[in-house]
């Protein structure tokens, strides 16, 4: 069986009448990238806190390493919030100093910029950065002591897709080094990029798990067909089910053609119609009804 890193065991978290995490399991293969996908309120932001061991579940367990999480366990994780107060007037290069004195062993400070590239503003104040360099400054302040096992929470939300593109080609390296990341997320492009698995989270629970393509596989037949909403669909004895995607009615064909013919021959109107691969966007509005733009 290939090394777990991490496992959530039955874990279970509610704030009051909330249940915002309901009894919760999966675990992660060492070296790879595991997501966490789901609509807002989803309970994602409560299960990495859970997982991070800055909350305590009401029932269930962490393990780490197959051992339930110890007082060192935040020398040996990185963590990268969805937001960090970092302290004005600090340069980069002292921000990362300042939290590598935080632990027992950290990175020569070197490592850290060329692996985050960071040295183009190294010495800039964290006040004038932009939102990708902010956030790959995060990303080193994750791996300032080594961890093995690093979090990110929404690490790219808000950045252009030229920033996003390039914190993922980070991401990708510290992959290729055998780190194991957990992310959420809200983008399905980013998902299906660095994912080796996802979970699929709605209302606490998991509804689905697997690899992006697996999913993709189990859940679609082929080709996506998509019809401008308002098409009027009156006439079509077709029986594939039908997905509302916001601007879009869509279902699932290995018969691409024949059902274009079929659609052509009912007199349902073709403007606008489109053909598509299935992405994990149209897997979540299947399985959760909701749409993941932000
Ligand atoms: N401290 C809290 N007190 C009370 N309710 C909370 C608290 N934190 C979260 N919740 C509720 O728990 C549920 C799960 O919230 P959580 O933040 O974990 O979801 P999320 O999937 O991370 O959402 P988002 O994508 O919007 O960050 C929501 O209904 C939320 O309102």
């Amino acid at each position: 069986m290939a090394d777990i890193i991490l496992s959530a065991q039955n874990i279970s978290k509610r704030y009051g009448e909330v249940v915002a995490v309901n009894d919760l399991s999966f675990s992660i293969k060492a070296g790879t990238c595991f997501g966490l996908l789901g609509p807002n309120g989803a309970g994602k932001t409560t299960t990495i806190e859970l997982l991070e061991g800055i909350q305590l579940p009401d029932t269930g367990q962490v393990l780490f390493r197959g051992q339930p999480i110890s007082r060192d366990y935040a020398q040996r994780i990185g963590i990268q919030f969805q937001s960090t107060a970092l302290q004005d007037f600090l340069t980069v290069r002292e921000s990362l100093a300042l939290f590598a004195t935080l632990y027992h062993h950290h990175l020569p400070l070197e490592q850290l910029i060329e692996d985050c590239s960071l040295s183009d503003f190294i010495d800039r104040d964290n006040r004038k950065l932009s939102g990708g360099q902010r956030q790959r400054l995060l990303l080193a302040i994750a791996l300032v002591n080594d961890p093995d096992l690093i979090f990110l929470d929404e690490p790219t939300t808000g950045l252009d897709p030229q920033a996003r593109r390039h914190f993922w080609e980070l991401i990708e390296r510290i992959k290729g080094r055998g780190k194991s990341i957990l992310l959420t997320t809200h983008y399905m492009d980013e998902a299906e990029f660095l994912c080796d698995e996802i979970a699929i989270v709605d209302a606490g629970a998991i509804v689905e798990q697997g690899t992006p393509r697996d999913l993709l596989t189990k859940h679609f037949e082929g080709s996506l067909i998509k019809l401008p909403r308002g098409t009027d669909l009156s006439a079509l004895s077709i029986s594939p089910p039908l997905i509302d995607a916001g601007d879009f009615v869509q279902f699932s064909t290995e018969q691409v053609g024949e059902a274009v013919k079929q659609l052509a021959a009912e007199g349902v109107p073709l403007d606008g119609l489109r053909i598509e691969s299935p992405t994990l966007e149209d897997l979540f509005l299947l399985l959760t009804g909701h749409s993941l733009r932000v």
